[in-house]
C-alpha cells in the first residue's frame, strides 16, 4: 500500500500562488484526477501530496486491520463484555457485521447490523460491508469503529493525508470527489423532504406508517416540485482555504504544538502541513510555533486554564496575498511583544497585519472581546469578482474564495434584479453578497450583528464606489422588523444565517413584508429546511436549490434556494 511520492503538479503550482485554471465540477462529469493518479500510477489515489510528505500509508484502514476476511455475523473479539456494553443490544469490543447504509452530516457511516441495529462508524462508506468493534452501544444504536473492511465501496480512495485519521479537520479524503459531490446533493435533498416536508423534483414521495407523516404525505401531493441542482464542485478540490484558527497547547514533552483537535476531543493533533488551507497559512502556523518557542512562551493548558498562548489565527487575502496574524492569549497583554512583531515582519514577507486578542474566559469560544492592532493595518484587502474587500480580524469572510464566487453569483441571479430594486441583505458579514447585489439594484440595505464587520462593510461601499448601500449593526431579527414598522419595503430578501438558521422573528418579517423574491444562502441543511418550511406555510415557493461545494473534503454543505411569493 505505498504511495508513491510526487512530483510537482498542478496543486503544487498552485500552491505556489500561481492561479491553476479552473471552473467548476458538476456532478457527473468526470472529476479531474489529480497529482499522483494523473502520473497514472493508481487509479484509486486521489488529492494532493506535497513533496517531501513520508510516503507513509494512512487513512481509515489501519495498520493490523484486516482487509476483505469474512467472518461471523457476531463476534467477541475478547475482553468483550455485557457488563461493559450500555443499555444496548451488543457487548463493548464485541465485532459485528454490518451494512453500510449511509452517511451522517459529520461524514460518519450508518452501518446496520444483522440485527437491525444502527452503528455509527467513522471511515465506514456507503455500500460497504464491514466488521466493525463496538465502542458504546445504546438503546437505539451505537458506536463502533473500523475493524475489517469486507466489501470496499467503488468509491473509496485512499486519503492523501498522513494525518487525516487523527485529525478532526476531514472527514471526507476518503471518499472520491465525486461521490462527495453526489452524497452532498442527496443530503440536501434528504433534509428538505425529511424536516422541510418539500417534494423534490425525481425524487420518489416518502412513504411513512404514522400518522403525522401521512397529513405531511397528504400536502405533499398537492406540493409543487423543487429542484435539487447537481453540487457544483472545484475543479482542485484542494487548498482552498484563505483562514486557519488553529489550538496552540503542549505535547507531552512540554513541546508547544499547534493544529487541529483530534476527532471529538481536544486533543491538538500538531500540524505541518494541511492540504485544504491555503500555503501561506500553513507557512505562518509553523512560524509562529517557531518564534513561540524560541521565545519560551508557554503554551496554554485547557485543564487548569493556564498558559498564554491559545489559538493562531492567520487569514490571506487570495488575489493580493496579504496576511494577518491573530494571536490569541489568555493573558492581558502579549509576553515579549516586540520580539514577536520583529520576528512575524522579519520572517512572513506579505505581512500586512498583526492583532492580539484577549480570550481568559474557560469557553470554548476562539475569541475574547479585546481585540488591539499591534502592527500595520486594521484590515487586509481581497477581492471577489473584481470587487475589492477589507477584512478585519473579527469579521466572517467566506473560507473558500473560487467557490464564493459561484455562490455570490448564484446568489445575484436568483435575486433577478433589473436596476430598480429595494434589497435587503440580512446576516451581511463584511457586506460581500450586499456589494454584489448593489451593482444590480437600486439600494441594498444591510444588517449584521458584528460592528466591527458592519464597519467593514461601509468601508467597502465606498472602496468600490457603491453608494447605493445602507448598513447598520444589530441583531436581524431585531433590526429588520424595526425598518418595517418604519415603512421601508423590499422587493427581494437575502438571507445568509448562521449554521442555527433565521431568527423566527426574522422569518415572521420576511412574511410581513412580502418580497417579490427570497433567496436564501445556508451552510446547514437541517436549519435550511426547517426555515423553507415557515415559508412555504406564509405563501412563499421554494423554486430551486443549488448546493455549492465550499467546503471539499469534509462533511459541510452549503446551498442557495430562490423562493418566490405564491401568486
Ligand atoms: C454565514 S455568515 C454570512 C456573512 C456574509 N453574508 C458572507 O457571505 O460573508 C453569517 C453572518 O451572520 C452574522 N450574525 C449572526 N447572528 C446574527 C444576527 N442575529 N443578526 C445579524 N447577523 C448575525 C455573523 O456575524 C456572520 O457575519
Amino acid at each position: 500500500m505505498k504511495r508513491k511520492q510526487a512530483r510537482h503538479t498542478e496543486q503544487s503550482a498552485a500552491r505556489e500562488g500561481q492561479r491553476v485554471k479552473s471552473g467548476p465540477v458538476r456532478e457527473g462529469q468526470r472529476v479531474k484526477q489529480s497529482g499522483p493518479a494523473r502520473e497514472g500510477q493508481r487509479a484509486k489515489q486521489s488529492g494532493p501530496v506535497r513533496e517531501g510528505q513520508r510516503a507513509k500509508q494512512s487513512g481509515p484502514v489501519r495498520e493490523g486491520q484486516r482487509v476483505k476476511q469474512s467472518g461471523p455475523a457476531r463476534k467477541s473479539s475478547g475482553g468483550g463484555s455485557r457488563a461493559a456494553a450500555s443499555e444496548g443490544i451488543y457487548a463493548k469490543n464485541e465485532v459485528v457485521t454490518a451494512s453500510v447504509v449511509g452517511l451522517t452530516h459529520d461524514g460518519n457511516g450508518v452501518a446496520r447490523t444483522e440485527q437491525g441495529y444502527t452503528l455509527f462508524v467513522p471511515f465506514a462508506l456507503p455500500g460497504e460491508v464491514i466488521e466493525a468493534k463496538v465502542l458504546k452501544s445504546k438503546k437505539q444504536y451505537g458506536y463502533g469503529k473500523m475493524h475489517t473492511l469486507q466489501t470496499a465501496s467503488e468509491h473509496r480512495v485512499e486519503p492523501p493525508c498522513p494525518i487525516y485519521e487523527k485529525c478532526g479537520g476531514c472527514q471526507l479524503q476518503h471518499y472520491s470527489y465525486e461521490a462527495q459531490l453526489q452524497w452532498k446533493r442527496q443530503h440536501v435533498i434528504d433534509s428538505l423532504t425529511r424536516i422541510g416536508k418539500l417534494k423534490v423534483k425525481g425524487e420518489p414521495a416518502r412513504v411513512s406508517g404514522s400518522e403525522q407523516e401521512a397529513v405531511a404525505g397528504e400536502r405533499e401531493s398537492e406540493q409543487h416540485e423543487v429542484v435539487v441542482h447537481p453540487t457544483i464542485g472545484m475543479s482542485e478540490p484542494w487548498y482552498y482555504r484563505n483562514k486557519a484558527a488553529l489550538p496552540i497547547g503542549a505535547a507531552e514533552d512540554g513541546q508547544l504544538i499547534g493544529g487541529f483537535y483530534a476527532k471529538g476531543s481536544h486533543r491538538i493533533i500538531d500540524m505541518d502541513v494541511c492540504l485544504i488551507q491555503k500555503r501561506p497559512n500553513d507557512d505562518v502556523l509553523a512560524i509562529v510555533k517557531e518564534i513561540a518557542r524560541e521565545l519560551r512562551i508557554e503554551p496554554y493548558d485547557e485543564e487548569s486554564a493556564s498558559g498564554v498562548l491559545r489559538h493562531v489565527m492567520t487569514r490571506v487575502g487570495v488575489v493580493t496575498g496579504e496576511v494577518m496574524v491573530v494571536l490569541i492569549t489568555n493573558t492581558s497583554r502579549l509576553p515579549r511583544q516586540a520580539e514577536w512583531i520583529e520576528q512575524l515582519r522579519k520572517r512572513i514577507p506579505d505581512l500586512k497585519s498583526i492583532v492580539h486578542n484577549v480570550n481568559n474566559k474557560v469557553t470554548n469560544a476562539i475569541f475574547g472581546e479585546r481585540t488591539e492592532v499591534l502592527w500595520g493595518s486594521e484590515v487586509i484587502y481581497d477581492e471577489l469578482d473584481g470587487l475589492r474587500f477589507a477584512i478585519s480580524a473579527r469579521s466572517f469572510y467566506q473560507v473558500n474564495p473560487e467557490q464564493t464566487v459561484t455562490l455570490y453569483r448564484k446568489a445575484v441571479e436568483y435575486a433577478a434584479l433589473t436596476g430598480s430594486e429595494q434589497v435587503i441583505d440580512a446576516y451581511c458579514g463584511i457586506g460581500t453578497i450586499s456589494l454584489f447585489l448593489a451593482c444590480q439594484a437600486a439600494h441594498v440595505y444591510g444588517v449584521e450583528i458584528v460592528p466591527e464587520a458592519i464597519e467593514d462593510a461601509k468601508r467597502n461601499a465606498a472602496l468600490n464606489g457603491l453608494d447605493n448601500t445602507t448598513f447598520e449593526a444589530g441583531p436581524a431579527e431585531v433590526v429588520i422588523p424595526r425598518w418595517k414598522q418604519e415603512g421601508m419595503n423590499a422587493d427581494v430578501i437575502v438571507v445568509d444565517p448562521p449554521r442555527k438558521g433565521c431568527d423566527p422573528a426574522l422569518l415572521e418579517t420576511i412574511l410581513a413584508i412580502k418580497p417579490q423574491r427570497v433567496v436564501y444562502v445556508s451552510c446547514n441543511p437541517a436549519t435550511l429546511a426547517r426555515d423553507l418550511r415557515v415559508l412555504e406555510d406564509g405563501g412563499y415557493r421554494t423554486v430551486e436549490v443549488t448546493p455549492v461545494d465550499m467546503f471539499p473534503q469534509t462533511g459541510h454543505v452549503e446551498c442557495c434556494v430562490l423562493l418566490v411569493k405564491n401568486k
